[in-house]
């Protein structure tokens, strides 16, 4: 589904090398989870995958389709929730879950029933009649949350998800993701929530200092660091 195929990135006119010639596989179906310390890349990794960021080398493709070839094509498949939602202030909630539901052309019934089921899942079905600009910074992750989750991506991206979710949402966003890769979808986030990652992610890779150390489910991770050790010792283990 997501083939991610030597990429990095530098900035700084190369002083930063963020992202370190990386190479990775996502299939059809799972939640992958992409696991490393401050700095360590993944935000780069997640923009060049959405096409907001050029790699300096190196290929990206959704479903054969390449990113920077054929960014409609590949955007039209991927959902993406970033880190800081900065989104437009001045619109309505239900304003901008419209404009978003036109952009990717979802008929009036379907759009209806989608936001009404998502901002009731998050507590936020009152609010919509507001201006977002009046909103508290977990119901703006709420509001990108549902119009990402209204357009049904083949793949959805999510940056640090569940910082500043409460726990009530952070469960039902779990049991979304779960339901989406049931459903045959793919879901590929970053975190530094080490619990996270080791009770839903289907695979997971870590990422420290733009180069991935290692990519496995939780059992080949373990089998990695040779003892039945929490992810938490694998992680500062791999990343120190
Ligand atoms: N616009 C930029 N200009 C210069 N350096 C940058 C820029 N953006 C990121 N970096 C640097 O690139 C490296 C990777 O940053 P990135 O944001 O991708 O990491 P991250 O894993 O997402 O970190 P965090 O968990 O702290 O969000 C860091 O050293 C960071 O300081």
């Amino acid at each position: 589904m997501l083939k991610i195929e030597n990429i990095s990135k530098s900035y700084g006119k190369g002083s930063v090398k963020a992202v370190d010639n990386i190479d990775l596989e996502i299939k059809s179906g799972e939640i992958f989870g992409f696991l490393g310390p401050n700095g360590a890349g993944k935000t780069t990794t997640i923009k060049m995958i959405v096409g907001l960021l050029k790699p300096d080398g190196g290929k990206i493709s959704i479903d054969g389709v390449d990113v920077w070839d054929s960014p409609l094509e590949a955007k039209s498949k991927i959902s993406y929730v970033p880190d800081n939602p900065e989104i437009y202030d001045k619109l309505k909630g239900i304003e901008y879950l419209n404009f978003i539901a036109d952009m990717y052309e979802i008929p009036k019934e379907e759009r209806i029933k989608d936001i009404e089921y998502y901002t009731k899942l998050f507590n936020i079905e009152h609010a919509l009649g507001d201006i977002i600009g009046s909103y508290s910074h977990g119901m703006k992750q709420k509001i990108v949350l549902t119009s990402a989750l209204i357009t049904n991506p083949d793949l959805f991206i999510l940056d640090e998800p569940m910082v500043g979710l409460d726990p009530k949402s952070a469960f039902n966003l779990k049991e979304i993701m779960r339901k989406m890769c049931n459903d045959g979808k793919t879901v590929f986030f970053s975190t530094h929530v080490l619990e996270v990652a080791e009770k839903i992610c289907d695979r997971i890779a870590i990422i420290n200092k733009g180069k991935i150390i290692t990519v496995g489910t939780m059992e080949e991770l373990r089998e990695h660091a040779k003892e039945k050790e929490s992810l938490e010792n694998i992680f500062l283990e791999l990343t120190e």
